[in-house]
């Protein structure tokens, strides 16, 4: 994501103020100065800027801050209980700069959620091409993934072959579907789709509406028709980041048409007017609730501001990790747990993880919640992703005698090999790849039986227990953590993120990364 080449530019002006000796003005200067440039250059709009670099200037006067008071901390850090003070006695807002710059992205309105056990009619609204349709099936995959139950409605009459499109996404996301080919009136299909699906008791209802070239007049009305009709809980205006700043107007424009509850920002996956995006929409007000970020069903992520502002800054995100891993019901591991914990790895157990990873999202958008691995080579995402699909498909091809059987069983049988590859329709070369990946799993799941553990399997909170343990990652995935006081610093994120679940997230992220250190080793091999 280009957002995040701002946030690198951010997180190094933050960093020189931890490099200068003192904080004085001029440091202070330069430090805005940076910030300047890092939000311009993502096309953040002049104006939005200067207001901040206003604020900035006005609120931190580091003249008149109490002494005692860490001024690094009270730059940089989002919640200060030292500078708390300070602010109470100078009767200031919180503000630091962090707390600046994710004001710039904060609508400050609440969106609406979704009720279990309800009928929530979610309608659709936005320009042609601005990936309205795609992102209708993304959100309702978003929801199946999550135990919804999930119904797609096509009124859109206007662009031929907008039936098919989302008939077609609709069953690869193996989501209820409704449209009329012969229908011409957009009314009476949202109005009969709506009234078929709420009748089955379906939870999310999202109707996809027609779009327009530009904001038409015939555009709005049947908008307005459509909402009168279905009277949704929640509208959703979906724009394309790449339109950068003119989205305030755009936003606008529906805004006084239709009640626009929430905002969707799609192809923020590589353009540099991300930040103006962004900053454009929140600056009107209405919560941007998701963002597109690939073409991909499940590259939409939730957006919430601070969490978003920390990934960017690559301070990771692990609470929408946990979070994904409840919701998906991912965390419901103990079976796996315990099998590793006598030092059993399956191929069977690897594939389950491995159809984990792809629920959760791409590669490159789960490498950005977690700190210090926010810096992973752009190229080999998606190279990655595909990777892990052929492994799918390879393991599919496995009787459950190789899928629950001892490694060797494959690795010393070349006609064997060759069977499961043929099966699969790939080159005999994955299958040795498949294996090279999945032995040092095997590896790590023996050594498990050696970890500090707690009696019922809880992590250790013991600082040299914790430092025992992580002597058990490989050596370059505990370089790019941040060595052992990043490992402890994680952990203790993973605990205090959900108790309950913080040992399997924490396997799970172990395993991961190692699968990833293993991929990106052939990758290596593959290019030279
Ligand atoms: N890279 C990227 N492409 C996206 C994203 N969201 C949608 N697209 C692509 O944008 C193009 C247009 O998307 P559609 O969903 O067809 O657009 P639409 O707004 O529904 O268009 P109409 O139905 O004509 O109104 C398609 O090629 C999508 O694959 C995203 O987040 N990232």
């Amino acid at each position: 994501m280009v957002l995040t080449e701002l946030g690198s530019s951010l997180a190094n002006a933050l960093a020189k103020i931890n490099r200068a000796p003192k904080i004085d003005d001029k440091i202070l200067q330069i430090l805005i100065a940076d910030i300047e440039r890092a939000l311009l250059g993502a096309d953040v709009s002049t104006k939005l800027v200067e207001k901040l670099k206003g604020n900035i200037r006005e609120k931190l006067r580091l003249s008149e801050l109490p002494a005692g008071v860490d001024v690094k901390r009270v730059i940089e850090k989002v919640e200060c209980a030292q500078y708390k003070v300070a602010i109470q006695t100078k009767k200031q807002k919180g503000i630091t700069v962090i707390k600046e710059i994710t004001s710039l992205l904060d609508s400050e309105r609440v969106a609406y959620v979704p009720r279990r056990g309800k009928s929530n009619v979610i309608m659709f609204v936005g320009l042609q091409g601005s990936g309205k349709t795609t992102t209708c099936t993304k959100l309702g995959y978003y929801y199946r993934v999550r135990g919804w139950k999930v119904g797609l409605v096509c009124c859109d009459t206007f662009r031929a072959g907008a039936f098919d499109q989302l008939e077609q996404n609709a069953i690869k996301a193996k989501i209820h579907f409704y449209g009329d080919r012969v229908e011409t009136d957009p009314v009476k299909i949202a109005l009969e789709g709506v009234k078929r699906f709420k009748e089955k008791k379906f939870e999310i209802i999202i109707v996809d509406t027609s779009g327009r070239h530009k904001q038409e007049e015939s555009l709005f009305e049947e908008m307005e028709m459509i909402a009168h009709a279905v009277k949704p809980d929640d509208t959703i205006l979906v724009v394309d980041s790449t339109n950068g700043q003119q989205l305030e107007a755009q936003a606008e424009a529906f805004r006084k048409r239709v009640d626009v509850a929430s905002v969707i920002v799609t192809k923020l996956d590589g353009h540099a007017k991300g930040g103006g995006a962004l900053s454009a929409v929140a600056a009107t007000k209405a919560p941007i609730v998701f963002i597109g970020v690939g073409e991909h069903f499940n590259e939409l992520q939730k957006f919430d501001t601070q969490r978003f502002v920390n990934r960017i800054l690559g301070r990771g995100d692990i609470a929408t990790i946990v979070e994904d891993m409840k919701e998906q019901k991912l965390d419901d591991q103990k079976e796996l747990l315990e099998k590793m914990k006598k030092g059993i790895f399956t191929l069977r157990m690897m594939r389950d993880q491995f159809q984990n990873i792809l629920k959760m999202g791409s590669f490159g958008s789960m490498m950005q919640m977690i700190p210090g691995l926010n810096n992973l080579p752009k190229e080999s995402e998606e190279a990655s992703q595909q990777r892990l699909q052929n492994f799918l498909v390879i393991m599919d091809s496995m009787t459950a005698e190789e899928l629950d059987g001892d490694i060797s069983l494959i690795e010393t049988n070349p006609a064997r090999q060759r069977r499961i590859c043929r099966g699969a329709g790939v080159h005999i070369n994955f299958i040795r790849e498949l294996v090279m990946v999945y032995k040092p799993f095997a590896g790590f799941a023996k050594n498990m039986k050696k970890m500090p553990f707690g009696k019922n399997g809880e992590m250790p909170k013991n600082p040299n227990q914790m430092a025992k343990m992580a002597n058990f990652l490989p050596e370059n995935v505990l370089r790019q953590i941040g060595g052992q006081a990043g490992f402890m610093n994680l952990m203790q994120k993973f605990q205090s993120a959900e108790a309950g679940t913080a040992l399997q997230s924490m396997q799970n992220m172990q395993s991961r990364m190692k699968g990833m250190q293993q991929m990106a080793k052939s990758q290596r091999r593959n290019r030279r």
